[in-house]
C-alpha cells in the first residue's frame, strides 16, 4: 500500500535552504515516530502486524511502504519542491523507473553528454523495447525542435551541468518549448551534479527530477540510492506503482543513512564548492582548458548563475595528451582514483564514461584526455599542492613553481 503522504509543508514557516535540509517534519498522521525520537528510527522490519482481518493499516509491507522511508521521502519532497518524492535503490533505478513511463513506439529526447549509465539504459531501451532516443546538444534549445513529435515524444531527459563535460542547458526555455508542442511529454532533469541545495529544476519548469543519492545527498560513498521527485500527482501514482510492483524502494537502513546525509548537505557543498573554485582558478591560471560553471570563462556562466545558487564541485579539464592525462591521474597521492563524486574526498577520473563506446564518445566530442575532478572537503591548499606535483610529474606543467592565482 502507498503510505507516503503528500508533502504537507505549506502549513509552517519556510526557513532558509541550509535550515530546511536539517529540519525533518514528521509526516502528518503517519504515527511513524511514536516516541519523538530526535533521529528518525530505523524501522527494520519486512512486515507490519494488522488489527483487522479485512483492512490493512498505514503500513503493511516494507516493499510497499516503511516509516523510515516515508520520513525520508517527505523530507526529499520538501527540499526538492516536489508534490511527492520516492527513494529507490540507486540512481540507475530512479532512471529505470522513470523510463517505464515510456511505452513501446514512443520516443525520448536526451542530451548528447549524458552520464554513461544513462546512455547505456537508453541504448538498451532502443534495442529491446522499441523506444528510440534522439541525442541532441541540449545547450541549444533550438536543436530539440525537429525531434519533437506531438504524440510520440514522451520524455525529454536533461543534465545540467552535464557529466562529464560540464555543459549547461536552459531548463526553463526547454520546458516551455516542449510543453507547448507536446502536451504528453515530461521534462526529466538529472540534478545529481547540483543537488537540491544548489538547483531546483521543478521550480524552473521540469516535471520530474532524479538524483543519484549515492553522490551529494548521502555524501560519504557508503551508500547506493536514487531519488525521484515528481510534480504531478497522476505521474507520481504511476511511479509509486512501478516501485511497489518491482520492489526497488530503498531499504530502511539505507533510508536512514540517506536522511542523515541530507542534513549535512549544505556544509559539505559550501566547502566543496569553495575548494573547487580555488582549484579551477589554479588550473586556468596555469593555462589549462577548464570547464567549470563558476569560472567566467565558462560559455554558459550567466545561464548557470540564473538557474542555480552555485557552481557545484565537479570540474573537468584537458591536458592536450591522453597519456599525459593518465599520468596526472596516476601521480596524485591525495586524490583517489575512483569513479563517482559528491563525497568528502576528491578524485580525478576518466573512467566513469567507459560504458560509452569509443566511437560514440568521439562522435559526441568527448575528449579522451579529459580529467574530471570531483572536489571534496579537504584543505584546498593540500589538494592544489598534490595536483600541482602530479601535473609536474606527468609533464603537463613545465613550470614547477607553485603559484596561487
Ligand atoms: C549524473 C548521474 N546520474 C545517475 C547516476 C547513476 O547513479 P547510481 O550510481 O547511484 O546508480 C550517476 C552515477 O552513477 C551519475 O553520475
Ligand atoms: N562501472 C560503473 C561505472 C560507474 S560511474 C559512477 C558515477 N556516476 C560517475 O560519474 O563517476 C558502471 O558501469 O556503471
Amino acid at each position: 500500500m502507498n503510505t507516503q503522504p503528500e508533502s504537507s509543508n505549506s502549513r509552517r514557516h519556510t526557513y532558509r535552504p541550509a535550515t530546511e535540509l536539517v529540519f525533518v517534519d514528521c509526516p502528518e498522521g503517519s504515527g511513524a515516530n511514536h516516541y519523538n525520537a530526535a533521529s528518525v528510527p530505523i524501522y527494520q522490519t519486512a512486515t507490519f502486524k494488522q488489527t483487522s482481518a479485512t483492512q490493512t493499516g498505514e503500513y503493511d509491507y516494507t516493499r510497499s511502504g516503511n516509516p523510515t522511508r516515508s520520513h525520508l521521502e517527505n523530507h526529499l519532497a520538501k527540499i526538492m519542491s516536489a508534490n511527492r518524492a520516492f527513494a529507490v535503490s540507486s540512481g540507475m533505478t530512479a532512471l529505470d523507473v522513470v523510463a517505464r513511463l515510456v511505452k513501446s513506439g514512443e520516443e525520448i529526447i536526451a542530451g548528447d553528454d549524458l552520464y554513461g549509465g544513462t546512455n547505456r539504459l537508453l541504448t538498451f531501451l532502443n534495442k529491446n523495447c522499441d523506444i528510440k532516443t534522439h541525442h541532441v546538444d541540449t545547450t541549444n534549445p533550438e536543436v530539440i525542435l525537429p525531434h519533437l513529435h506531438p504524440t510520440r515524444t514522451r520524455l525529454v531527459m536533461l543534465e545540467t551541468p552535464t557529466n562529464p563535460l560540464i555543459k549547461i542547458c536552459d531548463i526553463s526555455t526547454i520546458s516551455s518549448i516542449v510543453h507547448e508542442q507536446c502536451p504528453n511529454a515530461l521534462i526529466v532533469v538529472d540534478n545529481t551534479m547540483m543537488s537540491p541545495y544548489l538547483q531546483k529544476p521543478l521550480e524552473l519548469g521540469a516535471d520530474i527530477v532524479i538524483h543519484s543519492g549515492t553522490k551529494y545527498l548521502s555524501g560519504h560513498h557508503d551508500l547506493m540510492a536514487g531519488v525521484i521527485a515528481v510534480k504531478d500527482k497522476v505521474v507520481a501514482e504511476k511511479i509509486y506503482f512501478t516501485i511497489n510492483a518491482t520492489g526497488c524502494g530503498l531499504s530502511p537502513f539505507d533510508s536512514w543513512l540517506l536522511l542523515r546525509g541530507v542534513k549535512t548537505l549544505a556544509v559539505r557543498m559550501d566547502k566543496q564548492q569553495s575548494n573547487a573554485m580555488q582549484i579551477a582558478t589554479f588550473l586556468e591560471f596555469h593555462g589549462f582548458q577548464v570547464s567549470y560553471p563558476g569560472l567566467q570563462s565558462h560559455p554558459q556562466y550567466e545561464l548557470h548563475a540564473r538557474m542555480s545558487s552555485g557552481p557545484g564541485a565537479v570540474l573537468s579539464f584537458t591536458t592536450g595528451d591522453t597519456s599525459v592525462s593518465e599520468r596526472v591521474v596516476e601521480s596524485t597521492k591525495l586524490w583517489a582514483i575512483s569513479v563517482s563524486f559528491g563525497c568528502v574526498n576528491s578524485m580525478p577520473c576518466r573512467m566513469s564514461h567507459a560504458s560509452i563506446p569509443a566511437a560514440v564518445r568521439e562522435e559526441r566530442g568527448f575528449p579522451e584526455d579529459l580529467i574530471r575532478l570531483c572536489v571534496g572537503i579537504e584543505d584546498a591548499a593540500d589538494l592544489i599542492e598534490d595536483l600541482h606535483q602530479a601535473l609536474v610529474t606527468a609533464g603537463a606543467l613545465k613550470n614547477d613553481d607553485l603559484r596561487e592565482a
